[in-house]
C-alpha cells in the first residue's frame, strides 16, 4: 500500500471517528475552526485513489534525501519541520522567513547539492527584498533517492490524466490505471471536464546503466564509415549494429569520447580557463529600482539536479578561450567529491521514441535533403510527427541540415558553411550572457555576416559521472533544441563538437525577461503580452508532446522587438509520443523551487504538463508582484502553507489529489457572491484574503484572477490545460506581439497597447546583473569601512 493510499485511508478513518484527535502536523489550516470552502469543493480524492499496484517501485527523486530508507512520498505532511511553521505571514511579509525556515532550506540544499551547499551557505534572506541573481543554486534535481523498496506512488495512480488527442472511448486495457480510469469514468461519465480523460498506462523510463561497456563503444570514424557504407552490403551488418546499439546517445557519446580519448594527449585540445564569473556566496541586496515598497525577486534556489546539472554554476572551462587562442589551463572536471546523481528524466530511450527513429538512410552521409526541418540528421532521428506539430515542422524553415561533415565537428546544423570549423566561423564578442549548471552562454559574432548569436557551451563530464549519463543529458537538451520550431522558442542554429566542447549556437535575444522585470519599468500591458507569449510557447510544446519543466523568468529571453522565447530545454521531457495515447509521466523534483508545482515535491511520478501551467502562473505573479509568492511549495514554507489553508482538506496530498467536481447546477460563481466572500476579515474564514488561493489572487488584477486560479489549482487534475487557458477571455483579449510570415521572412506585428521595455545592455542579462550586484556590494563595503 502506498504512503498516499495509507494517508488517505487514515484520513477517512479519522473522519469516521470524530473523537480521534488530529495531529498538528497533519493539519493544513492555520486555525482549527477553519470553515470548509463550500459544499461543492468537497474532497473526493478518496474515491479515486487507486491501489498503488501500478505505481513503480522505482527510485524516487527527492529533495530530502538525507535519511536513508525514508519513505519519500508525502513526507511533508507529517514532517516535524512542516508543522513547525508558524502561521500569520502574508505576501507582504516576504522578508520574514524564519531562521528555522532558512536553515531547513539550507539543510535541504546542502544535503542535495554537495558542493552547492557552500554556495547555499552564502545565501541570506532569500525571502524577498533582494535581487540576488547569484542565489541561483543551479543544480538540477533528479537525484534518485532509493526508497528501501517501498512502493512510491505516481500521481496518476491516484488521479486520472488526460493525454493529447486522447479520447475517452479509447482506453487501452493494459494497465491497472485503465481499470481505475474506467471506474472513474463510469462514475463520472458525462460530467468530465474537457481536460480529463482516462490514462492508458504509465510508461516507465528506460533502465539506468552506470557505465558503457567497451564493446558498445563505437568510434566516430566507425560511425562515419557506417554512414557512408550504408548501402554497401559488406558493411550492412556493421551499420545495423551501430544503429541498434547506437542509440542517439551512444552514437554521440562515442563521438565525444572517442575523440576525447584520442585528443587527450593533444595539447591543443586542452580546455581553457573559464572566465571567473562564478557565483560566489552572496548576500541579498536591496534593489533600489523597486518602487512602491514592492521588492525584487530574489533568484531562486535551484531545485533541479541531474547528471548534467547536478552542481551549481561551477566554472568548467571555456570554449572561447580554447577557440580563440587564449592561454590554456585544464580543469574539465569537478572535484572527485562531487556527487553526480543519476537522472531519470529526458532519457534517451524516451527521446528516441519521441523523435521516431527514421530509416537507416539517415545515417547516410548524403543526407542533406533526406531529413526535413532541422532534425538532428546525424542521429538517425526524424522529427516528431504529432499531428498538431505538423504545421510547425512542415513549415520547412530550415534550409538544410548538415550531418557529420568532412571535419566531423558539426553535429547538427542548418547554417551555411558549417563545414568550416566553428572557430573559423565565429568570434567571441562582448560579455558572457550567463552561466548555469548546464553550461555557460556567450555572445559570438559570425564572421561571414557579423550576425550575433548566443552560444551555449555544455558543461564537461563530471569525474564520477558515467559517460552514458552525461551524454544522455546533453543529447536530450540539444535534441529537443534542434527540433523545436516556433517563434516563442529559441532557435538552435547548429550544434558543434570542437576541442572537446559541445557548443549549441542559438539565435540571440537581447534581454533576459528576468532583467526586464527587475527594471520595474514594465507596463501591465507589456507584462500581459510577455505572459501570453510564454503561454503560446508552452502551447506549442505541449501540442508536440513535450513539457519544459523548468519554466521561470530566467528561462525566458526577449529580443529587442519584444518577442519572448523560451530557452533551456535541459529539463524537458516527452510526455506523449507520436500516435500514442499514453501519458508518459515525468519523475524527479526538477525545476526551480519557487516555480515548482506542489505535486512535483510529493509524487514520484506526475504529469509534466500541469507543472508547466503552474510555473507559468508563478511567472505571471512574479512579473506583477516583483516577488515570489512563496519560496517553495512545501508546507514548511509559511506563505505556501497559508495559500493551502482555509480549504476543506486537512492535508496537502488530499488537495493535490483532488479531482474535478462534476458540473453542478447550483454552483454559484456570481460576482456578488464572490465579492461578499472576499470581504471577510475572519481568519478562520476560507475566503479571507490572507489564506487560501485568495491570498495570492487578490494581489493580482481582477480580470486575471479566474484563469490564474485555474492555473494554480493545487490539484493538477483540476488545473486548466493550456488550450483552456488560451481560450480564457482575458488571455484572448491580450494584445500580443507576434511574428507573422512576410513573404519568405517573418516580421513582428507589435501589440497595439504597449512597447517593450529595453534596458542597458550591461544589465540586460543575468550575468550583467550579477556583476552589477557584486560591484554594488563592493562599493557598499568600501563605504561602510
Ligand atoms: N539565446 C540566448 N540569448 C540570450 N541570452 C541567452 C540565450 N540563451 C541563454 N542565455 C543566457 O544564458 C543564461 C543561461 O542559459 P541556460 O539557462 O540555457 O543555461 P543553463 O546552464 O541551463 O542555466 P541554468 O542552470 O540556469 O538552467 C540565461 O539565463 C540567459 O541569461
Amino acid at each position: 500500500m502506498s504512503s498516499l493510499t495509507r494517508l488517505l485511508q487514515e484520513k477517512r478513518k479519522n473522519e469516521a471517528s470524530n473523537s480521534s484527535p488530529r495531529t498538528s502536523a497533519d493539519t493544513l489550516t492555520t486555525t482549527p475552526e477553519s470553515h470548509p470552502l463550500d459544499a461543492q469543493t468537497r474532497n473526493k480524492s478518496s474515491s479515486h485513489i487507486a491501489s498503488d499496484s501500478n505505481s513503480s517501485n522505482g527510485e524516487r527523486n527527492r529533495a530530502t534525501m538525507p535519511v536513508p530508507g525514508s519513505v519519500t512520498t508525502v513526507t511533508q505532511i507529517y514532517s516535524e519541520e512542516d508543522s513547525s511553521s508558524t502561521a500569520g505571514s502574508s505576501l507582504d511579509e516576504r522578508n520574514q522567513f524564519s531562521s528555522s525556515f532558512l536553515n531547513s532550506n539550507f539543510a535541504h540544499t546542502a544535503s542535495l547539492y554537495g558542493t552547492s551547499a557552500q554556495r547555499a551557505a552564502g545565501l541570506s534572506s532569500y525571502g524577498g527584498s533582494s535581487l540576488a541573481p547569484q542565489n541561483r543554486i543551479t543544480s538540477r534535481l533528479s537525484a534518485t533517492s532509493h526508497t528501501s523498496g517501498k512502493v512510491i506512488p505516481s500521481l496518476s495512480s491516484s488521479i486520472p490524466y488526460s493525454v493529447p488527442n486522447s479520447n475517452k472511448d479509447n482506453n487501452s486495457s493494459n494497465s491497472n490505471s485503465s481499470s481505475l480510469s474506467s471506474s472513474w469514468l463510469e462514475t463520472y461519465a458525462g460530467g468530465l471536464p474537457s481536460n480529463i480523460s482516462a490514462i492508458d498506462s504509465n510508461v516507465i523510463s528506460s533502465p539506468k546503466v552506470d557505465s558503457v561497456e567497451p564493446r558498445f563503444i563505437i568510434s566516430k570514424q566507425k560511425l562515419q564509415k557506417a554512414s557512408m557504407d550504408n548501402n554497401n552490403n559488406t558493411t550492412a551488418t556493421q551499420a545495423r549494429s551501430i544503429s541498434r546499439s547506437g542509440s542517439f546517445s551512444s552514437q554521440l557519446g562515442n563521438l565525444f569520447f572517442s575523440k576525447n580519448s584520442k585528443e587527450s594527449s593533444n595539447p591543443n585540445s586542452a580546455g581553457m580557463t573559464y572566465p571567473a564569473n562564478s557565483n560566489g556566496p552572496s548576500t541579498s541586496i536591496k534593489n533600489s529600482n523597486v518602487a512602491n515598497g514592492s521588492t525584487a525577486i530574489p533568484k531562486p534556489i535551484r531545485a533541479r539536479q541531474s547528471s548534467i546539472y547536478s552542481v551549481s554554476r561551477q566554472p568548467t572551462g571555456s570554449y572561447t578561450d580554447n577557440l580563440y587562442g587564449s592561454p590554456s589551463s585544464v580543469h574539465d572536471h569537478l572535484p572527485p567529491s562531487q556527487s553526480v546523481p543519476r537522472s531519470q528524466h529526458s532519457s534517451i530511450g524516451d527521446l528516441k521514441r519521441f523523435f521516431k527513429k527514421s530509416s537507416s538512410s539517415n545515417l547516410s552521409s548524403n543526407n542533406n535533403n533526406a531529413i526535413p526541418n532541422g532534425s538532428p540528421v546525424s542521429t538517425g532521428m526524424a522529427v516528431p510527427s504529432h499531428s498538431h506539430s505538423s504545421s510547425h515542422f512542415a513549415a520547412g524553415n530550415y534550409p538544410s541540415s548538415n550531418s557529420y561533415n568532412g571535419n566531423g565537428d558539426t553535429i547538427y546544423s542548418h547554417a551555411h558553411g558549417s563545414a568550416v570549423p566553428f572557430s573559423k566561423r565565429y568570434v567571441k564578442t562582448g560579455e558572457d550572457l550567463g552561466a548555469g549548471a548546464g553550461g555557460s552562454v556567450k555572445l559570438v559574432q559570425r564572421i561571414v555576416d557579423n550576425q550575433i548569436f548566443a552560444v551555449k557551451e555544455f558543461r564537461t563530464k563530471f569525474e564520477n559521472e558515467s559517460k552514458r549519463d552525461y551524454v544522455k543529458k546533453i543529447t536530450s537538451e540539444y535534441c529537443i533544441g534542434t527540433t523545436l520550431n516556433h517563434p516563442n522558442i529559441i532557435e538552435t542554429i547548429e550544434i558543434v563538437y570542437e576541442n572537446d566542447r559541445i557548443l549549441q549556437v542559438m539565435e540571440y535575444c537581447e534581454y533576459d525577461l528576468f532583467a526586464i522585470v527587475m527594471s520595474n519599468k514594465m507596463s501591465y500591458e507589456e507584462i500581459c503580452c510577455c505572459f501570453k507569449q510564454i503561454l503560446t510557447g508552452v502551447q506549442y510544446l505541449h501540442s508536440i508532446g513535450l513539457a519544459h519543466r523548468d519554466l521561470k523568468l530566467d528561462n525566458c529571453v526577449i529580443n529587442e522587438k519584444g518577442v519572448v522565447k523560451l530557452i533551456d530545454f535541459g529539463a524537458a521531457v516527452v510526455f506523449s509520443y507520436p500516435f500514442s495515447k499514453n501519458l508518459v509521466e515525468a519523475s524527479g523534483i526538477v525545476g526551480s523551487d519557487p516555480y515548482l508545482a506542489p505535486e512535483v515535491c510529493i509524487f514520484a511520478k506526475y504529469d509534466p504538463r500541469p507543472v508547466d501551467i503552474w510555473s507559468s502562473a508563478i511567472i505571471f505573479a512574479c512579473m506583477i508582484l516583483k516577488k515570489f509568492p512563496w519560496k517553495i511549495p512545501k508546507l514548511r514554507d509559511n506563505s505556501f502553507k497559508l495559500f493551502c489553508s482555509g480549504r476543506d482538506c486537512d492535508s496537502l496530498s488530499s488537495l493535490v489529489t483532488r479531482t474535478p467536481d462534476p458540473p453542478s447546477y447550483d454552483e454559484s460563481h456570481s460576482p456578488e457572491k464572490k465579492k461578499s466572500e472576499g470581504s471577510s476579515n475572519n481568519v478562520s474564514d476560507p475566503n479571507n484574503v490572507n489564506i487560501g488561493p485568495q491570498r495570492l489572487l487578490h494581489s493580482l488584477p481582477e480580470e486575471t484572477q479566474h484563469i490564474i486560479s485555474r492555473m494554480i489549482d493545487l490539484a493538477p487534475a483540476c488545473r486548466g490545460n493550456i488550450d483552456e487557458i488560451m481560450e480564457d477571455p482575458w488571455i484572448r483579449s491580450i494584445s500580443m506581439c507576434r511574428m507573422v510570415e512576410d513573404g519568405l521572412a517573418f516580421k513582428v506585428v507589435e501589440g497595439d497597447d504597449h512597447h517593450h521595455t529595453q534596458v542597458d545592455q550591461s544589465e540586460a542579462h543575468i550575468a550583467g546583473l550579477e556583476k552589477k550586484k557584486k560591484k554594488d556590494k563592493q562599493n557598499n563595503y568600501q563605504v561602510s569601512v
